[in-house]
């Protein structure tokens, strides 16, 4: 679903801070994008979501790129990002109609989605109140109800858990095996390494910008001939050289 292909980008096209990155996201499976500070997940992600340009190489959804198809390739992508970003003057509800409008969802299915999506992260109470209003994690919760209201083909997940309480965690785990059954596609990356390796099918490690390994767990073992390793102690031993 999701291929990228020798994909080179950075800030400035002479000092690129990821090196021809390969690897695919298929439907139904969550693959985890792990890394140290400043290895370069969000610029990955920036990149796949067209916000930066490639130096080099491509990316495409469903055969498709960006540039070929702009509106297409949008409206099956859904991101949630690691800060939340919201309108001000916009209330949680209004997030929500704009959101559905944006990716043209069916109204009767929109307002059960979400109310549905609202009662599970506890959130029914305040869909009328601005979110400036909102404690940090409450606003996170905004980016997870908006992304989930759109069901995408391919989610992309920025560190989603952090500042979030043990039942909105739960929540979103949930809502993530959920997407995953029904055939979403998952990129999420996190640096919660246990909760990683429980998780998600495959994992791409990435250090100073270059995958170091990827694949699934026991064909990361049998890289670094590691056969008991956990992901913490394989992602360790890459990121220590
Ligand atoms: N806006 C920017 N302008 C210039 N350089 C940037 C910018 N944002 C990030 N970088 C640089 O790009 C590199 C990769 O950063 P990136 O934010 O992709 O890392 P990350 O893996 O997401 O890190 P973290 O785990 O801390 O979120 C770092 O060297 C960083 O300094």
């Amino acid at each position: 679903m999701l291929t990228v292909q020798q994909l080179t980008g950075g800030y400035s096209r002479q000092q690129p801070v990821i090196h021809a990155l390969s690897f695919d996201v298929q439907p139904g499976e969550i693959v985890g994008l792990i890394g140290l500070n400043g290895a370069g997940k969000s610029t990955t992600i920036k990149h796949i979501l067209g916000l930066m340009t490639p130096i080099a190489g491509n990316v495409t959804l469903n055969g498709k790129t960006l540039r070929e198809d702009p509106a297409a390739f949008r409206s099956q992508i859904a991101f949630i990002p690691e800060s939340p970003q919201f309108y001000e003057e916009l209330t949680l509800w209004e997030h929500l109609e704009l959101t559905a409008r944006a990716y043209r969802l069916d109204e009767t299915l929109y307002i059960e989605r979400a109310n549905a999506l609202l009662d599970q992260f506890r959130m029914s109470k305040v869909k009328h109140w601005f979110p400036h209003t909102f404690s940090k994690g409450m606003q996170q919760k905004i980016m997870i109800l908006c992304a989930f209201l759109v069901q995408p083909s391919l989610l992309i997940v920025d560190e989603p858990f952090v500042g979030l309480d043990p039942l909105a965690i739960q929540a979103l785990l949930d809502l993530l095996q959920e997407g995953k059954r029904q055939g979403m596609g998952i990129l999420m990356s996190t640096h919660i390494l246990g909760m990683a390796e429980t998780y998600c099918d495959r994992f791409i490690l990435l250090h100073d910008g270059r995958i170091q390994l990827k694949g699934n767990l026991s064909e990361m073992r049998q890289t670094l001939s590691q056969p008991q390793a956990s992901l913490e102690q394989l992602f360790i031993k890459i990121a220590k050289g």
